[in-house]
């Protein structure tokens, strides 16, 4: 690839960084007892590609733009409460190395690209969603405008699921399952029909601070894109801001969009980054999910304590140790 990071759409950067070549998308099982049974940033894991390109291609592409840097700040600790209670901001942490800039085309404000204009190709067509790109690709803005209409479809589609397990689908507690089912399949999959532009409601602020933000700990529910089972657990995630920050409860948003759709766990993750540095084009931005699948609990390998942590870290994240290290230790303490 020639072009800078800063050169690529969300798209691009999607696939630039896909689930296959990015090398600090990486995942590791654990059990609850803290006993690691595997862990990898540059090798393969059960699930994972085993092809993953090496640091130095990346950092080739990643754009370090060393003429914008961000003055510090003095030791400002805030705390600020996010409208999730469960979401622990963790207020601003003074950093001690020199600032890089992460910059992306397209910022929230009237710079999104125009609806239903691709830039990447499908990989599929389904009825009614010919133009789509949002199912496989990071079309933030793309809003389809039928997935209510699919609704008797799909109700079918259970009445027939009904029949194959069995069930008389006429019998009175099962007259209406096959709409309320279709219902509840919309609901875990609504991210569909969320952008990123109508999520952040304008929350993005000027503010001349460069200081980390973490709020960690935000629940996500998702749903397997495999065995269509729901996965869940919780996201955390930090940025260090270049003269923009978000409305923290964005980031929380932000989840909603990308874990209500069909994922897996690596792609969640990185989605979630990249729309971080498309909303506020920090410094970086650093995303750690921590999963429990039910295809792997309910069924499967039927592994009820086992945890998938996966990460990706951008900007100077992914190219200060020290910044790393200070976010994890954020997002790990109690
Ligand atoms: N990398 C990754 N793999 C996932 C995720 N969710 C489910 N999987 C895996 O998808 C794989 C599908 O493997 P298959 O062998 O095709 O399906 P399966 O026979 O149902 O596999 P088992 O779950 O091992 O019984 C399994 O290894 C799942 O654990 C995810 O978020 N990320
Ligand atoms: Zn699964």
């Amino acid at each position: 690839m020639n072009r800078q990071l800063s050169e690529l759409s969300a798209s691009e950067l999607n696939e630039a960084i896909d689930d296959t070549n990015f090398p600090q998308s990486h995942a590791m099982s654990r059990q609850r007892n803290s006993s690691v049974c595997s862990t990898s940033s540059n090798s393969a894991v059960m699930g994972l590609s085993d092809s993953v390109r090496s640091l130095s291609n990346l950092e080739n592409e990643l754009q370090v733009d060393e003429t914008q840097t961000c003055k510090d700040q003095s030791n400002n600790i805030e705390n600020v409460n996010d409208a999730n209670p469960r979401s622990k901001p963790i207020g601003f942490m003074r950093r001690e190395h020199p600032t890089t800039l992460l910059k992306m085309n397209g910022s929230v404000e009237g710079k999104f690209d125009v609806p239903g204009t691709p830039k990447t190709p499908r990989t599929s067509t389904t009825p009614g969603h010919e133009n789509c790109t949002f199912h496989h690709d990071l079309e933030l803005d793309h809003k389809p405008p039928t997935r209510e209409a699919l609704l008797p479809e799909m109700a079918r589609s259970y009445r027939l699921l009904l029949g194959s397990l069995g069930e008389d689908p006429d019998r009175q507690g099962l007259l209406k399952t096959p709409e309320r089912a279709a219902k509840a399949m919309l609901f875990f999959t609504k991210g569909y029909d969320q952008s990123l532009e109508e999520a952040l409601n304008g929350a993005v602020f000027d503010e001349d601070h460069d200081e980390m933000v973490v709020v960690k700990d935000i629940e996500m529910f998702s749903m397997c894109e495999h065995h269509l089972v729901p996965f869940y657990g919780k996201v955390s995630i930090g940025y260090l801001p270049c003269k923009k920050i978000l409305g923290l409860s964005k980031l929380a948003r932000i989840v909603e969009i990308f874990s209500r759709r069909l994922q897996v766990q690596e792609r969640l993750t990185k989605q979630i980054a990249v729309a971080v540095t498309q909303a506020v084009q920090p410094a970086g931005v650093a995303v750690v999910i921590e999963g429990v699948h039910m295809c792997m609990v309910m069924r499967g390998v039927q592994k009820i304590n086992s945890k998938t942590v996966t990460s990706t870290m951008l900007g100077v994240f992914r190219d200060d140790p020290k910044t790393r290290e200070e976010f994890l230790n954020l997002v790990t303490s109690k």
